[in-house]
């Protein structure tokens, strides 16, 4: 149903970088017909939609209907769930990475993730950055540069380079997170997963980790889940708004929160769900 109200109450921020609705050839990444059982649960509901290189992809919607879920998906995180079954294809470069043959912890090299909570390891600050990529043999070199290089992107560098062999719990919920964030973007993954990265940070925080996102996107292709659509309205390009496990819309951002095309979006929107 088109909807003829324009009087939402979101502002839509001025992009920077124009988007299109099917810019070719630069889907990262496809979902298609993805449904998630957790035992009888039907939690995601034929799900498909496409995640464009260099661009941010929010999704929103009330508690429970599948954000996250659609998100642990693209990484495989759903795999450590007992009794959760995935179907459909979650294609990265046209590899099906739902395919069981596909190494989930291989996967997470290309496919980082942040969480609500930021949760740095009981380490130094450098150690939670080469933790991972040690394991695949990093060189100390390697180490120190990519602790400086991701350090650096997420703004970090300036505050703790004087510090970092001291215990990453001492830094600020806010520094945390960006370190999270470093810790995710070390091993130059190509996909970059945020769930609620900021509803446990302060606003300035948040401002921060908001700017970030902007830089970050130059390089690689976010998707976040948030509760928050002034901020999905800030910094997303595309928006995909859930509902009880069903997509019911998904579009450009700029479009989604000034004309949405159907009216449980608009009423969402507008505060009038119930
Ligand atoms: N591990 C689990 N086991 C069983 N059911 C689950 C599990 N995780 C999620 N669910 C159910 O699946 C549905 C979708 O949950 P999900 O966490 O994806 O929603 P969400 O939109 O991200 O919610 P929120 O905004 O509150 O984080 C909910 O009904 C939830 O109760």
């Amino acid at each position: 149903m088109t909807v003829k109200s324009k009087s939402l109450p979101i502002t839509v921020q001025k992009r920077t970088k124009k988007v299109s609705m099917d810019p070719e050839g630069s889907a990262q990444l496809e979902i298609k017909d993805l449904n998630v059982f957790y035992g009888e649960k039907h939690a995601v509901k034929d799900v498909s939609l496409p995640f464009y290189k260099q661009t941010v992809t929010a999704f929103i919607g009330p508690s429970g209907c599948g954000k996250s879920t659609v998100l642990r998906c693209i990484n495989r995180m759903n795999d450590t769930i007992p009794g959760a079954r995935v179907t459909g294809e979650i294609l990265v470069e046209d590899v099906n990475v739902n395919d069981l043959a596909i190494n989930a912890i291989n996967l997470r090299r290309h496919i980082g993730m942040v969480f609500q909570k930021p949760n740095p390891f009981a380490k130094s600050i450098f150690n939670n950055i080469t933790l991972a990529p040690r394991l695949y043999g990093a060189s100390k070199q390697e180490q120190e540069k990519m602790v400086e290089e991701s350090l650096k992107k997420v703004g970090l560098w300036d505050e703790v380079n004087d510090r970092l062999h001291h215990s990453a719990l001492d830094l600020s919920g806010g520094q945390q997170q960006r370190l999270c964030i470093a810790r995710a973007i070390a091993m130059s993954p190509k996909i970059l997963l945020l769930d609620e990265p900021t509803s446990a940070l302060d606003p300035i925080s948040t401002a921060k980790i908001e700017e970030l996102v902007q830089e970050l996107k130059k390089e690689f292709t976010i998707v976040i889940v948030t509760h928050n659509m002034q901020q999905a309205a800030r910094i997303s390009d595309y928006t995909a708004y859930f509902y009880m496990g069903d997509l019911i819309e998904w579009s450009l951002t700029d479009q989604l929160f000034t004309s949405p095309k159907r009216k449980e979006t608009e009423d969402y929107l507008m505060g009038r769900f119930g």
